[in-house]
Formats: C-alpha cells, sequence, structure tokens
C-alpha cells in the first residue's frame, strides 16, 4: 500500500490547486467518500453524530452530514467551535442552514458534557476532529471530545486519521479515538500503518479524492512549505545566509554578478565574488551590493584552490561556475575545488564548472544545474526529449553521481535520485543569456532555507520562470536576465510565510 507522510499530502493539496483542482473539490470528494463507506459499512444505522474539529478535518466531517442528511440519514452535529479556514467555514454554514440537521457548538468540556446524551444517542459517530494538521499536546475541549467519543458504545468512524493519532509516526502522544473505521484520502498516511495504530485505526479505507499524480511532481505552492523564510527579531547579519560565487574570467564578469544579485534577492545576508581581477573590478563597479574578492590573474586557476577553500570555510554555500570559462587550468581548478567542498559544504555547480565535472562524484548537499548541451558535457548523454524519458534519465544520472541534477528546459527536470519534481513555470523570452545564472543565485540562496536540496532546486526553477513570465508580461522577449532580478521578491512573498517570529522563542 503506497503511504504519504502529512507534508507531502500538504504539497499534494496544494499544488493540485495549482494544476487546477479546486480544494474546495478536494473536501467535497473527502467528506463524500465518508459518508459512502458509513452508509455502506452501516447501513441500519439511521442516527449520526459527527464531532467536527475547526480545521479542515472539520470540513470534511460537515461534507459528510451534508451527504448522509440527503440520504434521509438523522444527522447531529457537534462543533468544536467556529471553523477559520474558509473551506471548512462555508461547509460549516451550509450545513447551518439546513433546518434537518441539529447543530451544537461546544467550546469547553462542560459545553461537552452537556451533549453526553448526544454521544448516547447515536448509532455511529463521525469522528472529525483533528487530522493531519495536528500540532503538540491535545487543547481542550478537543481532549475531552476523544475522551466522550470513547466511551460512547457507537462505532466511531475517524476522517483521514482518527484525531489525536500523529498521522506520520502513528503515536498517540495523550490520547485517540479508537476507530472502528477509518477513512484516509489520496494515499494511507504513514502512521496509519504503524502496528501500535491498528487499535485506533481500526478498518482502513483508502478513498481517491481527485488529486492528479502531477501533484506529486510538479513544483507549486506547497513546495514552499520546506523552506523557512522566517526570522528571529532578534537576527544578526549572516544569520539568513553567505553565499560565496566562485566565476567570472577576462571574458565574463557578469554572470557571477547575477548569480550573487539573485541570492541577496531571494534573502540571503551575504553573497561574495570570487573571480579573476578583471571580473572581480568589473564586479565592483557594478554596484554596492556586491562585494568582490579579486583572483590574481585572467582566469581561475590552481594557485588560487587553498584560497578559495579557505574563504569558504566562511560561507553556508558556495556557488561554482557561472563565467569561468574553460581554458589553462580552470577545468583543474574547478575540480580541485570540487573535490575539498562536495559533502563538507553546501554546492550549486554550474555551467563551464559542470563540464569540468564529469565522472566525478558527489556527496552531501550538492546541486547541479545543467541545460541540456550541459548535461551531455556532465554525463555523455544527450537528454531525451519526451518528459518521461528524460525524467527517468535525470533520475538515474542523480543517482549515480550524488547530487541533485536540475536539467533546465521549457518544463525543468529536477531529482534527487530518488524524488523528482518537474517545474513547469518560465517563457521562451528566458532564453536570453544569464537567466540560467539567476536560477543558480536562487538555489544557492535556498538552500540556506531548508536541508533538503532537491525542493531548494526545485522552489528556486519555479521561481525563476515566474520571475521571467512577469518580466515578459511587461517586455515580452526582450527581456534580460537582469530584468528577472527585481521581479524575485514579489514572487516568493506571493507563496512564502514570512513571519517576524519573537526572539524568546530562542528554545
Ligand atoms: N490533501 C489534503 O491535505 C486534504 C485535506 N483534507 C482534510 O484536511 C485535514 C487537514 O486539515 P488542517 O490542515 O486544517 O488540519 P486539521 O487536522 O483539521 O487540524 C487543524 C485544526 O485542529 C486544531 N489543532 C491542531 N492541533 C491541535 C491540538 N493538539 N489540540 C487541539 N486542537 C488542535 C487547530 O487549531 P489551531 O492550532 O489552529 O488553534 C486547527 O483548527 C486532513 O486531515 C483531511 O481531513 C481534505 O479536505 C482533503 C484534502
Ligand atoms: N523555452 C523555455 N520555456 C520556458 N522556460 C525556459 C525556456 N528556456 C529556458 N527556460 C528557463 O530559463 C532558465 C534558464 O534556462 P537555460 O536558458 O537553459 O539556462 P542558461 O541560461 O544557463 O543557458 C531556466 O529557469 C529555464 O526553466
Ligand atoms: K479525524
Amino acid at each position: 500500500m503506497e503511504v504519504i507522510t502529512s507534508l507531502e499530502m500538504y504539497v499534494a493539496d496544494r499544488n493540485a490547486e495549482w494544476l487546477g483542482v479546486p480544494r474546495l473539490v478536494l473536501m467535497e470528494n473527502a467528506g463524500a467518500a465518508v459518508a459512502r463507506n458509513i452508509l455502506k459499512k452501516y447501513p441500519h444505522a439511521s442516527r449520526v453524530l459527527a464531532v467536527c474539529g475547526t480545521g479542515d478535518n472539520g470540513g470534511d466531517g460537515y461534507v459528510a452530514v451534508r451527504h448522509l442528511h440527503a440520504a434521509g440519514k438523522e444527522v447531529r452535529v457537534i462543533a468544536l467551535g467556529e471553523p477559520r479556514e474558509e473551506l471548512a467555514a462555508r461547509n460549516y454554514q451550509a450545513v447551518k442552514r439546513l433546518w434537518g440537521v441539529e447543530v451544537a457548538v461546544a467550546q469547553s468540556p462542560l459545553e461537552l458534557l452537556a451533549l453526553q446524551d448526544w454521544l448516547m444517542w447515536a448509532d455511529v459517530i463521525i469522528d472529525a476532529v483533528l487530522g493531519t494538521g495536528i500540532r503538540g499536546a491535545l487543547r481542550e475541549p478537543h481532549a475531552t471530545a476523544i475522551e466522550l467519543m470513547n466511551i460512547a458504545p457507537a462505532p466511531k468512524v475517524a476522517v483521514d486519521v482518527p484525531s489525536g493519532l500523529d498521522p506520520d509516526t502513528g503515536e498517540v502522544r495523550d490520547k485517540a479515538v479508537k476507530a472502528a473505521l477509518t477513512v484516509t484520502f489520496h494515499k494511507a498516511k504513514k502512521g496509519l500503518l504503524a502496528p501500535s495504530a491498528a487499535r485506533y485505526v481500526g478498518e482502513l479505507v483508502v478513498e481517491p479524492i481527485g488529486i492528479p499524480p502531477e501533484a506529486e511532481v510538479v513544483v507549486g505552492p506547497g513546495d514552499f512549505a520546506y523552506l523557512n523564510f522566517s526570522r528571529r527579531a532578534d537576527s544578526k547579519k549572516g544569520d539568513h545566509g553567505r553565499v560565496l560565487v566562485v566565476g567570472g574570467s577576462l571574458e565574463y564578469s557578469g554572470a557571477p554578478v547575477l548569480v550573487a544579485k539573485a541570492a541577496l534577492r531571494a534573502g540571503v545576508d551575504l553573497a561574495v565574488v570570487a573571480a579573476p581581477e578583471p571580473a572581480a573590478y568589473a564586479a565592483k563597479a557594478m554596484g554596492p551590493d556586491i562585494i568582490a574578492v579579486p583572483l590574481e590573474g585572467p582566469r581561475l586557476s590552481l594557485k588560487h584552490v587553498d584560497r578559495i577553500a579557505s574563504l569558504a570555510e566562511r560561507f553556508d554555500v558556495v556557488a561554482i561556475g557561472p563565467g569561468l570559462g574553460t581554458e589553462g587550468e580552470t577545468p583543474d581548478a574547478v575540480r580541485e575545488i570540487f573535490r575539498r567542498l562536495t559533502g563538507r559544504k553546501p554546492l550549486v555547480a554550474d555551467a563551464d564548472a559542470l563540464k569540468a565535472l564529469r565522472g566525478e562524484k558527489a556527496a552531501g548537499i550538492t546541486v547541479y544545474t545543467p541545460h541540456a548541451g550541459e548535461f551531455k558535457a556532465l554525463t555523455g548523454v544527450d537528454p531525451p526529449h519526451g518528459l518521461r524519458e528524460r525524467v527517468e534519465v535525470v533520475r538515474q544520472h542523480a543517482s549515480s553521481i550524488g547530487a541533485v541534477i536540475l536539467l533546465k528546459g521549457r518544463y525543468d527536470v529536477i531529482s534527487d535520485g530518488s524524488r523528482v519534481k518537474v517545474n513547469t513555470t518560465g517563457t521562451p523570452a528566458m532564453t536570453v543569456g544569464g537567466t540560467g545564472d539567476v536560477l543558480t543565485g536562487l538555489v544557492a540562496s535556498f538552500l540556506t532555507k531548508t536541508t533538503n536540496p532537491l525542493e531548494a532546486a526545485a522552489v528556486a526553477a519555479f521561481v525563476n520562470g515566474l520571475a521571467g513570465e512577469e518580466a515578459a508580461a511587461q517586455l515580452g522577449f526582450h527581456i534580460t536576465a537582469s530584468d528577472l532580478l527585481d521581479k524575485i521578491p514579489g514572487v516568493i512573498r506571493k507563496f512564502a510565510r514570512e513571519d517576524v517570529t519573537p526572539a524568546s522563542s530562542r528554545a
């Protein structure tokens, strides 16, 4: 039986919506599935009581109430408070307007105790109190609600997860509903299959609710849940990331600057460019935000390796490649730097660095960002045109190299060797030079926001594509890579939670 974690479920749910499947439809399908299973398992039950929490789990409960009422059952509802989430609230309001359904609100243990006769009245009790959104120790009146449901003789039908059970581990921290039947959605939550959970789960039924398989592969708003953009009130410089960019040469000075500027715009505290002198001085001339460390000579060479390796110690992420060129000792220097850092320092390798890394094994947090040509140089394989085949090829090479590979193109394919994500944002306007450098800066920045490099790369591709779309909405096929930079903050803020947490929360 396929399993899913509550976080993966949250992501699939939000990304299904990104694909065009409204979350209200998912909730309707979920609640209807609960009703259908109750009618099937308890055909003679005529009195149904639903106990609904204030989240979407409660929302599913309200949908089930509507369907069972429509099927001629006598239905009552105990609401543990007014739902806050829009979807649950809409279904709560719909149920309250049904004069044939009695609704009582109980926000305290006392009010629940006054409703004990309702629990005794029921032939079946729907447990729609807590699902995958359970956090921490049980609060009231949820704890009492679980207690009273367990005391009542009627069989309990749990919505998605028996309330009180940890959906990912199956642990019961305080108490949980002992259900006769659990109707879970889309895929079994991992915790439901834990041996210790059996006495709470009862019979397990997995019901599809209309989430397309692409929702677990496409990159969308849900993936931002893997990144932390919040900041403590007492933050200090460097807390939110230091990125070192090793790039540039006599010919190319813009590429490393685009990487650094993108990283800053995405939300790191410091972005430093270590580049051969001509590129370093050009970088300094480009503006006050970029710090440039000049490396003697016209291009990266072996004599710079020690300096860069020690410089890298002071950074969280190193991005290497943009604008380096492939002349002279540069490839040897790239290989030497890579071997010293991979597995010890989160790395993004892009552009000319990739040509030097063919045959190298990666370790730890390492992300490669090739376009098709660089992928061939890196692996010797021309990426196939079909998306399915491309996914398989990227997954295989990511696995054999031991790195996350983000293969850029109309659809970006990202894999860490086991999981795969496909990014569908972007526009043909982005074939202009430098958009890959902006992407590298985004990957480097997001590696300071999560420990999951696959998700850092996936969200970077998503943001880069949307920034390109926004720039092209104004300038059409006349955008430059620099036009993406100013779009980055707005795109991120559309999807990321950027809270300021009180300093006292320093646990
Ligand atoms: N694909 C999908 O994801 C789909 C999901 N669907 C359904 O949504 C469910 C997830 O919904 P969800 O995220 O709103 O969380 P949910 O389980 O309702 O709990 C949140 C509420 O509980 C409360 N609360 C939390 N911890 C508590 C505690 N310890 N003690 C006491 N209270 C506690 C919390 O209160 P707060 O912390 O906000 O004060 C909040 O009000 C999922 O299980 C499935 O049934 C379907 O619609 C189909 C599509
Ligand atoms: N035809 C396209 N449609 C949509 N997005 C594209 C297209 N071509 C490139 N992109 C996007 O532009 C960015 C840079 O890709 P690419 O041009 O291949 O890299 P580079 O700039 O390194 O050559 C990536 O985010 C990619 O998704
Ligand atoms: K539940």
